[in-house]
């Protein structure tokens, strides 16, 4: 398939975001700008990096980056409208490997009324996608990561460890159990955008995406804020299958990353009313820990077990250029 084709094959005949003035076919997309801020982020999905061949089928990596990109609007609190997609693609990636990986897109793209509005093509080595989004946020509630006031409670959404226990599945077959659950999670993780949307009546909500593992995502709050929090090991949510592994496999719940499930704080009195977006929105959230002045010492975060004793969380996780 020729690159002329490929577009062809990717255009959406109708665009479902009123703000579009035209999409794919010109030199660059238009869309006008209505009475909110604009919120943009990208990610890029290198082969061999964030994926193989063998733990990904080409849906599931078209699937997952647009999720992780639709993951780091939520965590702004912005409501998805459109995306675009740079790929590099090897020789022996067939036509209908490319439709795949778009209709991976499209699969979670069209159930955020997400429009795609352009991108690149171009021949190379190994597979990667780019894709850059673009979401809306009334001003005033942008969720930021500089936010988070002493007296806040910590929050999660969903299970966390699912997405690296999936992928030690699919590079150390064996005998598991639950395994088409956990490699569900890796492959096409959940997207928290309505959750996110739902907190908007919230006054002031901390928001961050968990790609990298909790422990470096609640250090970046914690800098940002210039606060000291305290997680609850015990209260740190996982999958009931969760048990089959070793100590230090569970550690995956802490450093693991690739969840893309949402990181947060809020005044404690606002524990009610994000309860309620949860259930209106079939969302998991589970209260894991609570927000303190720093004093003068640094920003940190602390990790605290059932004896009540407490051990630095420091940011370690998944870094790329290490
Ligand atoms: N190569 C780059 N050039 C410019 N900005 C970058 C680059 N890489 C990352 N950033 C910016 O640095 C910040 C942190 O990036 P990253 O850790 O990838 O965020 P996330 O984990 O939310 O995807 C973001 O503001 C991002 O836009
Ligand atoms: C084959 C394979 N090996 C390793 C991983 C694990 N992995 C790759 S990137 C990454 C961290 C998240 O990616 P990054 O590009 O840092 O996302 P961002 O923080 O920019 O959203 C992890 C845990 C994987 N997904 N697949
Ligand atoms: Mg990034
Ligand atoms: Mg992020
Ligand atoms: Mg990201």
């Amino acid at each position: 398939m020729d690159e002329f084709s490929l577009i062809d094959l990717i255009k959406q005949k109708t665009y479902r975001q009123s703000s579009i003035i035209r999409g794919i076919g010109d030199d660059a997309a238009v869309f006008r700008q209505p009475a909110q801020d604009i919120v943009t982020a990208v990610d890029t999905f290198v082969e061999d990096i964030h994926f193989t061949r063998s733990t990904m089928r080409p849906f599931h990596i078209g699937y997952r980056s647009l999720a992780a990109n639709i993951s780091d609007l939520s965590a702004m609190g912005a409501r998805p409208a459109f995306y675009l997609v740079s790929i590099v693609v090897p020789s022996t990636w067939s036509e209908s490997d490319l439709s795949a990986l778009y209709n991976g897109m499209a699969e979670v793209g069209s159930a955020y009324q997400m429009d795609v509005i352009g991108g690149d093509t171009t021949a190379g080595s190994e597979l990667t996608v780019s894709v850059t989004v673009f979401g809306y946020a009334s001003r005033e509630k942008v969720r930021y990561r500089h936010t988070a006031k002493p007296g806040d409670a910590v929050f999660v959404t969903g299970h966390l460890g699912d997405s690296a226990a999936g992928l030690h599945m699919l590079t150390h077959p064996g005998d598991y159990r639950d395994q088409t659950y956990f490699i569900h999670r890796h492959r096409m993780p959940a997207v928290r955008a309505n959750f996110s949307c739902e907190l908007e009546g919230l006054r002031r909500v901390t928001l961050n995406d968990i790609s990298d593992g909790i422990a470096s995502e609640a250090n970046e709050i914690a800098e940002a804020s210039g606060v000291t929090m305290t997680l609850y090991d015990e209260a740190i949510p996982v999958s009931a299958g969760f048990e089959q592994f070793s100590e230090a496999q569970q550690q995956w719940k802490l450093y693991g990353g690739e969840d893309f499930e949402l990181l947060g704080t809020l005044p404690q009195d606002d524990w009610g009313a994000l309860q309620e977006a949860a259930y209106k929105t079939g969302t998991p959230v589970t209260m894991i820990g609570y927000v303190e002045s720093s004093g003068r010492q640094a920003s940190s975060v602390f990790l605290e077990n059932q004896e009540q004793s407490r051990t630095r969380l420091n940011k370690q996780g998944y870094t790329h250029l290490k």
